[in-house]
């Protein structure tokens, strides 16, 4: 809860936001933001948390510190009632480089320290689950995750991305399955992702063994993004835009549907009606759904939502 919603009563909360739309800007206490080093976090709008990969020196390449932080920041914001949907963006001239080459590098001397196979594979095995833990944390956050790229997206970036609920990029944005060029099978989730987002196996062989640019009108043609922009700036902003809408509407009827979209996405048709079938036994029941309902059938203005 921030400092001011615990003096204000809601209804001077609603007060002040309509007498002055910055004012959600300053709604959220900066306590309530998480900090990191390689993520800058703002909360532009109430209820959207805007997560910005944040070493644009380094072309926003994802050393061990923003692997953990991602994981660290997205397990966080999943677990805030304060946030409701996410925008990722990065800082600086383009979204991501992939993994830090220069730290990754740093691994070979450790190895080389270590004599035997199995204590070596150890150790690259907890790393591999640490990348992948980062990455599926997007998917594991019940809150949606909406992507804005800009300009390039390598490598990790790619997989990042597509573990995000909605993909947007700007026109002169292109994008790289670039583990193959490197010489590594990817592993952190592009192999297992990507497939189902573009739903097109053969093109997504294609991408994964040359590791070949493709830019941004391919990817929307393909369906691995769903709108490109001009601009940076009006992406981001329209992103925002985006998830102040999902915000405005019921926590519990959002978050199910990105879990039981998740969850259908790995499973039978008939499963995924079970899973949600069992869900909405409980959901069903929630205030959410009875004051949503009542407000349509009534033609009154739609009501607001406790956090949940
Ligand atoms: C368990 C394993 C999990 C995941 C594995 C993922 C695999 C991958 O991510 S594969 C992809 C790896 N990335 C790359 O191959 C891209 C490397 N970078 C480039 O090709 C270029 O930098 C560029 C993106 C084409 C941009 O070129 P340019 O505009 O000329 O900028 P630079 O001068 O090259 O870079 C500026 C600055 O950033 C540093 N940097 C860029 N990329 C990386 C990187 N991937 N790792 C570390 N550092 C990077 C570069 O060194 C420069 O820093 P300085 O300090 O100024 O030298």
């Amino acid at each position: 809860m921030s400092a001011l919603s615990r003096v204000l009563r809601p209804r001077t909360l609603e007060t002040l936001r309509s007498i002055s739309p910055n004012f959600v800007a300053m709604y959220s206490n900066s306590a309530d933001i998480p900090k990191f080093e390689t993520l800058a976090v703002s909360v532009p709008k109430q209820f959207v948390y805007h997560v910005q990969l944040n070493r644009p020196d380094k072309l926003n390449a994802m050393n061990r510190k923003m692997w953990l932080e991602v994981g660290e920041c997205f397990q966080k914001l999943g677990d805030n009632a304060d946030c409701r949907a996410i925008v990722l963006s990065a800082a600086g001239r383009l979204f991501t480089a992939g993994i830090d080459l220069k730290d990754f590098a740093k691994m070979g001397p450790q190895l080389a320290e270590i004599d035997d196979v199995a204590r070596r594979c150890r150790m690259l095995e907890k790393t591999i689950q640490l990348y992948q833990d980062s990455i599926s944390s997007l998917e594991k956050c019940p809150k949606p995750v909406i992507c804005a790229v800009h300009d390039a997206c390598i490598g990790a970036g790619v997989n990042l991305i597509t573990a995000a609920d909605i993909r947007w990029c700007t026109n002169n944005a292109w994008f790289q399955v670039r583990e193959v060029a490197i010489g590594m099978a990817a592993d952190v989730g592009v192999l297992q992702r990507l497939p189902k987002v573009v739903g097109n196996d053969s093109l997504v062989r294609e991408l994964a063994f040359t590791g070949r640019k493709f830019v941004a009108d391919e990817a929307k043609e393909f369906g691995m993004v769903s709108k490109v922009f001009e601009t940076k700036e009006s992406m981001v902003e329209k992103a925002v835009e985006l998830a102040e809408e999902i915000s405005g509407l019921s926590p519990v009827a959002v978050q199910l549907t990105k879990r039981n979209l998740v969850y259908s996405r790995d499973h039978s048709v008939q499963e995924g009606l079970d899973h949600i079938r069992i869900w909405n036994q409980t959901m069903l029941q929630s205030e959410d759904f009875l004051n949503a309902t009542m407000a349509q059938a009534t033609k009154s203005p739609p009501p607001t939502f406790s956090k949940l």
